[in-house]
């Protein structure tokens, strides 16, 4: 295996370089349908602890909320976007309905739930500052927490009282800039790059668990159990890079990832075993169009291939360089470069297929897996995302003021199941079509999870966010049979739920034999952890906690002792 890592840091000294380049109703599933911040709360003795059926309830979160001074027009602001009260708290959750006693483990969210510092408030979902959120569950009885990821950018923010790093979207202004990270020369390092680690959660064969955001210096080891910020995960490898794609694919034995390549356009597959921080590299894959690569925020595998996606919404080292936010952020669409599709051959890091795809706009593959011949050749990859209709405009109605401002008119864009068919027999096309009727969904697709089991291989069922509309963000709980082509939907007026997260249950054959766990942000200002049977789609229990929390992104499981 060809071992040449593109990836030096100083090949991604990436600015420099490009600069000069360029209620219950609802409650059934249906058939279609400059200060610091306030201080941390002391946590209740022995609520952590849940050895025993939790008894002691830690006090309700006292509503410290933050204020900031510069809000948008209206107050009558869902809970889902507004920025988490305090630093931490814990507690016993009130429990409605009958949480499975096999549900023995621990769900952790991760999410931006903090979106102001000082008196400035953000303005992109993707720029808060990470918050993560537990349900343990044992014996019918559910503990909740929650507590700010103490990554660099935000303890430089809490101290200093305004944004120091370079997030999604803001960026510090140019006296703190100078005045925290110390010289220009940081901005071309990547030393003012974020590390506000807000995107997902992932539990790593060896048990570490780690929170990711799309820079690679935003990899966070915490502890599941206190939510207590370990340590920076740090690749113990040559392979560098500044960014990543914010979703590795983990097993219980490995961890792929892909780092696109600023300096000549392309991305590096990269694999890891489990209890190493040694990424291997595995293979590389040259762009066919544009002048830089399609952002790869997520990415499938099958059982012997690594789907590499190439997007026309590719970074732009202009944008990257901005102070203001353009429309695309740090990147540009450019249709007329094409959409590709490349497949790598995970054993041998070669490139067995790349084909030219329509226009397409993902930030999540659902899965994939090898389409076989009556004689078991594998003849195409079918690969399976959230695609939004190849219209970038998602990322606008993702700005805070948008999210905040819904006067019931529908302008949630459409999305659909996209599903991609790669050939492997040499022909140059491949096909992207929906894989069921959108309507069956609401038009509304994102956030997904499968059963793990899946992973890479056929699979039936889907769990993500749809849409009931009008609305103006995915406000809806689907199930997707992709073999019936249907969907259930669970949905509560005014809810914001976030991505199901498909835990199965242990012993389980059917591939929907489990519950799918979402964190719901209510209408009346409360919040809930949403259990529902995941073959019916229909609400078993919701644990409540006593106070309502911002929306969030991604999910993980870590089972009880493992
Ligand atoms: C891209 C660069 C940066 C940061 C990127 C970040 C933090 C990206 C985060 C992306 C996320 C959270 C995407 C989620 C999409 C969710 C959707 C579409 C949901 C729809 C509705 O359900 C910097 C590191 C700031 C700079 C370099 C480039
Ligand atoms: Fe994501």
């Amino acid at each position: 295996m060809a071992m040449s890592p593109t990836m030096s840091s100083s090949s991604l000294c990436t600015f420099a370089a490009l600069a000069g380049a360029g209620g219950r109703p609802g409650r059934q599933a249906s058939q279609k349908a400059g200060k610091k911040r306030a201080v941390a709360q002391p946590l209740a003795a022995g609520a952590v602890t849940e050895a025993a059926p939790p008894a002691v309830i830690a006090p309700p979160a006292r509503p410290v909320v933050t204020t900031p001074r510069r809000r948008d027009a209206g107050t009558d602001q869902l809970v889902a976007w507004k920025s988490v009260r305090q630093e931490r708290w814990e507690g016993v959750l009130e429990v409605e309905g009958e949480l499975p006693l096999w549900l023995d483990g621990t769900y952790l969210r991760n999410g931006p739930g903090l979106w102001d510092v000082g008196d400035y408030g953000f303005r992109h979902l993707f720029d808060g500052y990470a918050t993560l959120v537990r349900v343990s569950f044992r014996d019918g009885h559910a503990v909740g927490a929650h507590r700010q990821i103490e990554s660099e950018a935000y303890k430089a923010a809490q101290e200093h009282g305004k944004v120091c790093y370079r997030e999604f979207s803001e960026v510090p202004k140019p006296d703190s800039f100078v005045s925290f990270v110390g010289q220009m020369a940081s901005l071309f390092s990547g030393s003012s790059l974020t590390d506000n680690a807000n995107t997902g959660v992932v539990r790593l064969g060896d048990g570490r668990v780690v929170c990711l955001t799309e820079t690679i210096k935003g990899s966070i080891v915490v502890d599941p159990d206190t939510l207590d910020t370990v340590s920076k995960f740090e690749y113990e490898d040559k392979l560098g890079g500044l960014i990543h794609s914010a979703h590795p694919i983990v097993t219980d034995t490995e961890f792929w990832t892909l780092i696109p390549d600023l300096i000549r356009p392309g991305y590096v597959v990269a694999r890891m075993d489990a209890g190493s921080n040694e990424r291997k590299f595995v293979g590389r894959v040259d762009c066919r169009g544009g002048p830089a690569p399609g952002w790869v925020h997520s990415f499938p595998v099958t059982e012997n291939y690594v789907v590499v996606p190439e997007m026309p919404l590719r970074y732009c080292a202009g944008n990257l360089l901005r102070a203001e936010p353009t429309p695309l952020y740090k990147f540009q669409w450019h249709p007329e470069s094409g959409s590709y599709m490349h497949v790598m051959c995970k054993a041998s890091g070669k490139v067995v297929a790349s084909v030219e795809v329509p226009p397409f706009v993902t930030f999540h593959y659902i899965n994939a897996y090898e389409e076989k011949d009556e004689e078991g050749r594998v003849t195409a990859i079918i690969a399976d995302c959230c695609e939004h209709n190849a219209d970038t405009s998602i990322l606008d109605k993702l700005r805070l003021h948008n999210l905040r401002s819904f006067t019931g008119e529908d302008v949630l864009t459409d999305a659909r199941v996209g599903r991609f068919r790669i050939p492997l027999d040499g022909s140059p096309i491949g096909e992207l079509e929906a894989a069921l009727d959108p309507e069956e969904h609401g038009r509304g697709m994102d956030m997904c999870s499968i059963n793990p089991a899946h992973l890479g291989k056929e699979y039936r069922y889907a769990y993500a966010c749809g849409a009931e509309r009008p609305c103006n963000f995915p406000n809806t709980l689907t199930k997707i049979d992709l073999v019936e082509k249907t969907a259930k939907n669970w949905y509560e007026e005014g809810a914001v739920p976030s991505e199901p997260y498909f835990v199965p249950r242990p012993g389980a054959v059917d591939e929907d034999d489990g519950v799918a766990i979402s964190m719901v942000s209510a209408k009346d200002g409360s919040g809930y952890a949403l259990v529902l049977d995941a073959k019916t789609f229909e609400e078993v229990a919701r644990a409540k906690f006593p106070y309502g929390l911002p929306y969030g992104l991604h999910c993980c499981w870590v089972p009880r002792d493992k």
